[in-house]
């Protein structure tokens, strides 16, 4: 079965055609994305203004909406960016990041799951709050305490829960080790380095190329599995690459840089580990 992500993993990247993504985002990360997205062969329009949004959707391809950093009004925002994709059937991504930090977050989260996004993500312990098991995130990190293999069986079954009320929604969880849960089916993906724990923006990017693939036309289950692996490998290979001693700055910028080069090795996708799990 982990054969037939490798199959998506190889024909989706590098992409055949530039999806536009409308990013509303947090002012932290927003050009990190931007960028991100460009790396990939993809491209962004950030437009945060409402009278804006029946004009952008027109000529977009997907929908990202990210709680980083939330502004006066956000939910005038987010909200009706939702509703409308959801009326056209645009697929749409939503990031709760910092959902067990305050309870507008976790409000405007279980707000924006009524429009049934294609992918809901955010770290391991945003998942859990988001799904009201008990939580150690802090501010928007995920912590190490949520980890373990109960935990994410916990999790999953949360998820699956949850799925079966709105069975088109995909779930990612990401962390040390990553679970994306659709329907009943559960996968914990292996590949990544711990320094990707160590800048910021780092779930931000994976939501963007998820965004991205799915405006080429990947569903939840494929643009979640796809862009959390490829990600993680550019990580995986920065740190190949890497002569020590070197700071977590070279870091990033060696991660970002393989965005645009590790695809262009013809095997890379061999390298996705990652295993089901039991969930019934
Ligand atoms: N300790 C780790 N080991 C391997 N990969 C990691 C680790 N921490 C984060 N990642 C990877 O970094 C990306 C961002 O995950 P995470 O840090 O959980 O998100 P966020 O930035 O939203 O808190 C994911 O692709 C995840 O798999
Ligand atoms: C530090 C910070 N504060 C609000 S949003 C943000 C960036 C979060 O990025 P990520 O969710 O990718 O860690
Ligand atoms: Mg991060």
């Amino acid at each position: 079965m982990l054969d037939d992500f490798t199959e998506v993993l190889k024909t989706a990247l590098p992409l055949k055609q530039a999806p536009l993504v409308h990013c509303l985002t947090n002012a932290v990360t927003i050009e990190t994305m931007a960028n991100a997205l460009l790396y990939i062969g993809a491209q962004p329009i950030m437009a945060d203004y409402p009278p804006e949004f029946e004009d952008v959707c027109r000529i977009t391809d997907s929908l990202l909406l990210n709680l980083g950093h939330l502004g006066p009004g956000a939910g005038n925002v987010l909200a009706p960016a939702s509703h409308y994709a959801h009326q056209v059937q645009k697929p749409t991504l939503v990031d709760i990041v910092g959902i067990s930090a305050t309870q507008t977050r976790y409000d405007l989260a279980q707000k924006l799951f009524l429009d049934q996004p294609a992918v809901l993500k955010g770290n391991i312990s945003e998942l859990r709050a988001f799904t009201d098991l008990p939580s150690h995130g802090r501010g928007v990190d995920g912590s190490a305490l949520d980890q373990g293999d109960a935990n994410l069986i916990e999790l999953a079954k949360a998820l699956c829960l949850k799925a079966k009320a709105d069975s088109t929604t995909t779930f990612m969880a990401t962390g040390p080790v990553d679970l994306i849960v659709n329907g009943n089916q559960a996968l914990v993906l292996e590949n990544g380095v711990a320094q990707l724990d160590r800048f910021t923006g780092t779930g931000d990017v994976v939501g963007a190329l998820t965004a991205a693939l799915l405006g080429v036309g990947l569903n939840g289950w494929q643009a979640s599995v796809c862009a959390i692996t490829y990600f993680n490998l550019c990580g995986e290979q920065a740190l190949h690459q890497l002569t020590p001693p070197f700071g977590e700055a070279t870091f990033r910028l060696a991660t970002l840089d393989q965005l645009s080069l590790l695809m262009t090795q013809p095997t890379w996708y061999q390298q996705l580990k990652g295993h089901f799990i039991e969930i019934a």
